[in-house]
């Protein structure tokens, strides 16, 4: 029986990973992965319960536990909704750290595989195409400059009327992507098997239709776009 097709989209904070990611799940008709949200979410979750981010026992205990629906653009926690928590720099920065512990790296495993279903699955994140679906039919390795990247970062928070400072807005991107590049379990890194897509001068639009016509060529489909 063929694979249920997958498409991996890693890269760095703010690349477009997760616009670009949901875009060509919707022209599809595939499922899609937010492989971050898990990890801000037990991030979150253990904030919530007092757990210290070096607690990695617990903390690998926590996202096995993680009660979480995914309501279209909602994100439920234990019944509550916790989707603009989840947004904020801050739950990216706890992600970014218990990110760095193997046991909740592969407490988290089981949960993104059960996103594989049919017709197929779109799923972003830094070790998609490394670790968690090595046979993805693609694999693209999507970036752009770290000003670029801490720019869209900060209009993207201002247009949903949060308050962002675009200074340190850089700087938590650059602690962020070298704690996630440094680390010695699934790092952020291109693999020699993805396609590189820099879109520091290139639109959402054309990013999209690049990993279609990507995807084209890899699977041997016919997409109408
Ligand atoms: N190629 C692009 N050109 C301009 N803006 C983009 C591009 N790709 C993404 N964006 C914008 O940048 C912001 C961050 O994108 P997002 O998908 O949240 O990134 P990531 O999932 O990698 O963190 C969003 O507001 C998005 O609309
Ligand atoms: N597959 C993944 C996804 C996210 N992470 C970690 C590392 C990231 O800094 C945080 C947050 O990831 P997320 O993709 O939600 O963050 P950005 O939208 O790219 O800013 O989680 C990871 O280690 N592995």
């Amino acid at each position: 029986m063929m694979a249920i097709p997958v498409i991996a989209i890693d890269g760095p904070s703010a690349s477009g990973k997760g616009t670009v990611a949901a875009l060509v799940a919707q022209k599809l008709g595939y499922h899609y992965l937010d492989s971050g949200a898990l990890y801000r979410l037990t991030a979150v979750a253990a904030q919530l319960q007092n757990v210290a981010v070096d607690d990695e026992t617990s903390l690998a205990q926590i996202a096995l536990d993680l009660d979480v629906v995914f309501a279209g653009q909602q994100i439920l926690l234990d019944g509550n909704d916790v989707s603009d928590a989840l947004r904020s720099e801050a739950a990216g920065v706890g992600a970014s750290k218990i990110a760095v512990l193997a046991k909740v790296r592969a407490a988290l495993l089981d949960r993104q595989h059960a996103f594989r279903q049919a017709p197929g699955l779109v799923a972003d994140g830094r070790d998609m195409g490394s670790v968690v679906f090595p046979d993805a039919q693609l694999k693209i390795f999507l970036t752009a400059s770290a000003e670029e990247r801490s720019q869209r970062r900060y209009k993207q928070l201002i247009e949903k009327g949060i308050s962002a400072n675009l200074a340190d807005l850089l700087n938590d991107l650059r602690d962020r992507d070298a704690r996630d590049s440094a680390r010695t379990v699934a790092p952020l890194r291109q693999e020699d098997d993805a396609i590189l897509l820099d879109t520091t001068e290139i639109g959402i639009a054309d990013a999209v239709n690049f990993v279609l016509k990507n995807y084209e060529l890899a699977a041997g489909v016919q997409v109408n776009y």
